[in-house]
């Protein structure tokens, strides 16, 4: 709550709405107590008293009554129908929407041709053609306004439920046995709320002016009773003769509205997490780098991708995630560099940092640099970065079903990735080559799997979809991110082989980051690990396989199941990686480490040894000679 609070008053706009609104609601619910005159006596000699003048604060109305009073009461009136009108509008619309879009087929045909036939009038037109048929009055017309606003919160949860009825939760609760009633409200309800909370909080303020506007076109509150909307329907006729009668419930309403939509905005980026860490905010087409930042001289060997001190962070409201400090890599034509580590150990961010494709808002590269054949890539400009992404140094991700674009064929998405970065090709051309690229990466069928949707193959195949998009403009490295992890070991197998036989064929440079010792063993020349945001260990893959020196190396080694290799107990590592925005001193991995000594929760610990190898440990399991 107190997080919540602090996100909300972080948005002035949102704080000077809270404040304004909390003034207004706290002198409303002390009007039965303040001394006021009664808002109904009528004083005839002081019609239309001014504001200031002796007994009347803000004036008098047309029959001489109190226009403080009035206000007072008639802001108290306003908000209560109101808020009561956006709750009832929000409970039968959620209603209907989670209903519809939990039941689907008939169930959901016949609410929303319903609530069609309800949006297919104009709504001020609705709301009168409802307040004819009810009467008029007060409480009918907040019903009126409540109605009309139905359709509102159906449609909106309606979509929201209907994404939600289908996934693994709600089948793993039928499967348990749960009724419809108690999925709806255990499994679906709690994760439509926060939506229904926040249409709630951006529509009371419409609510208040739609009654507002049935008031003032005499079909809400009755005399002797107001409301603000009825106040300025009273004082309409003298609007030019007197127009503070109009002006002070017209402020009034203006204030209540406006606060409560500020108020509603910030109530909706507080509760929303990606607003809030700025997933949701349009990133930059390249993550932001520190134009002061540290650059390390290039070496004199300029290898084809040199990696060097690379820093990148997240920087969300007051707090800084160090998720890559200080990672050095390098990769020869042809090589290929294993990275590994656990969940969340910076592996992704390193990758992603290369071509400036961390989301920025939040990510911010602070230091290092990335050389491509010499050239510094994160000094360079877009375009330079734009030719270089897809055509010299391309990606392969873990889902392609969340890469590739749902709507499109893969042979149209193929030629697409073909002609972006080379637009004297022709369709025709194009088209040719993607069929050539579905051969190379042994896609059955390739001719008639061109015109397939990504939906329509099963995971190896968009897999390969994607290593063929990689392949489309011959680059000189790939950085494959996870891309068999969530794939069959047959599928794996094929998979590794053809990136294998590629590499061998094109002198493709690869850079494969993933979690599985196995396919580090099978595919990479090289490995480093990697701990919280740093490499903690790096040399040939054989030689860390075999002597781990880095104790984090060892047990995640020892982690490994072994086949055949007998019944043994496998030991997980105690603990928990840190968090990268409140990392240790000394070595990130001593909290965990069987041999941490107090110098190694001290100041920093390079990563040295005699090359190829190199650990950051002061104990290491094994000297490097
Ligand atoms: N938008 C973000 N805001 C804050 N922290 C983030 C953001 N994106 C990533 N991080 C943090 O950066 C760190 C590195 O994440 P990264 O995705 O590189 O890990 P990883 O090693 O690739 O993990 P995995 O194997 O699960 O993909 C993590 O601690 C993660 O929580």
């Amino acid at each position: 709550m107190t997080a919540f609070l602090k996100l909300l008053f972080r948005n002035r706009l949102a704080a000077m709405g809270a404040v304004v609104l909390a003034f207004i609601v706290v002198l409303a619910l002390l009007t039965p107590i303040l001394p006021l005159t009664d808002p109904n006596i009528t004083n005839t000699a002081d019609r239309f008293a001014r504001p200031l003048t002796e007994g009347y604060l803000l004036g008098a109305d047309h029959l001489g009554r109190d226009q403080l009073s009035r206000l007072m009461w008639g802001t108290r009136t306003s908000l209560a129908v109101g808020a009561v009108a956006a709750f009832l509008a929000a409970f039968f619309g959620s209603a209907i929407g989670i209903v519809s879009g939990y039941f689907g087929g008939r169930t959901d045909n016949i609410l929303m041709r319903g609530i069609d036939m309800l949006m297919a009038f104009p709504y001020i037109l609705l709301a009168l053609a409802i307040v004819a048929a009810l009467g008029t009055g007060l409480i009918n017309a907040l019903i009126a306004v409540a109605a009309v606003n139905i359709p509102f919160f159906a449609r909106n949860i309606r979509g929201i439920t209907v994404g939600l009825a289908h996934r693994e939760f709600v089948d793993a609760a039928r499967l348990s046995g749960k009724g419809h009633v108690r999925i709806i409200l255990s499994e679906i309800l709690p994760n439509v709320l926060p939506v229904i909370v926040i249409a709630m909080s951006t529509t009371v303020g419409w609510m208040i002016l739609e009654t507002a506007g049935l008031s003032f076109l005499g079909l809400g509150s009755q005399p002797p009773d107001s409301d603000l909307g009825s106040m300025l329907g009273q004082a309409r006729a003298a609007f030019t003769t007197n127009p503070h009668t109009s002006i002070i419930p017209g402020v009034m309403i203006f204030l209540i509205v406006m606060s409560v939509n500020l108020l509603g905005d910030g109530v909706r980026d507080a509760l929303d997490p990606r607003l809030r860490s700025g997933a949701l905010s349009r990133p930059l087409p390249v993550t932001t780098v520190f134009k002061n930042r540290a650059i390390p001289a290039a070496r004199p060997e300029a290898p084809l991708l040199d990696i060097q001190e690379l820093e990148t962070q997240f920087h969300v409201g007051n707090r800084v995630y160090q998720a890559v400090g200080k990672v050095s890599l390098s990769v020869k034509p042809g090589e290929c560099l294993g990275i590994i580590g656990e969940s969340g150990s910076g592996k992704s961010v390193t990758a992603l940092s290369v071509t400036g494709l961390v989301a920025s808002p939040p990510g911010v590269i602070t230091g290092g640099a990335v050389r491509l054949e010499g050239k510094d890539l994160l000094s360079a400009g877009y375009e330079t970065l734009r030719r270089t992404r897809g055509n010299r140094i391309a990606y392969i991700f873990q889902d392609p079903l969340s890469t590739l674009h749902p709507l499109y064929t893969v042979g149209d998405q193929l030629a697409e990735a073909i002609r972006v970065h080379d637009s004297r090709v022709s369709r025709t051309q194009a088209r040719a080559r993607a069929l050539e690229l579905m051969t190379q990466v042994r896609i059955p069928n390739p001719e008639s799997r061109l015109s397939n949707y990504p939906h329509e193959m099963s995971g190896g195949m968009r897999q390969r979809v994607g290593i063929a998009m990689a392949l489309a403009n011959a680059p000189d490295i790939i950085i494959a991110d996870e891309p068999t992890t969530a794939l069959d070991v047959t599928v794996q197998a094929q998979i590794l082989s053809l990136l294998s036989d590629l590499r061998r064929e094109r002198g493709l440079a690869i850079v494969f980051i993933t979690h599985d010792f196995g396919v580090v063993a099978q595919l990479c020349d090289r490995v480093a690990v990697m701990y919280a945001g740093r490499i903690v260990e790096e040399g040939p893959t054989r030689a860390v396989l075999d002597a781990p020196a880095h104790p984090y190396t060892r047990r995640l080694i020892a982690c490994v199941p072994e086949l055949g290799g007998g019944r043994r107990e496998l030991a997980a590592i105690p603990g928990l990686p840190p968090m990268v925005d409140d990392l240790p001193p000394g070595c990130h991995f001593a909290p965990r480490c069987h041999k941490a000594a107090p110098e190694c929760k001290v100041g920093y610990i390079p990563l040295e040894g005699p090359a190829p190898r190199a650990v950051r440990c002061i104990h290491p399991e094994e000297k490097l000679a």
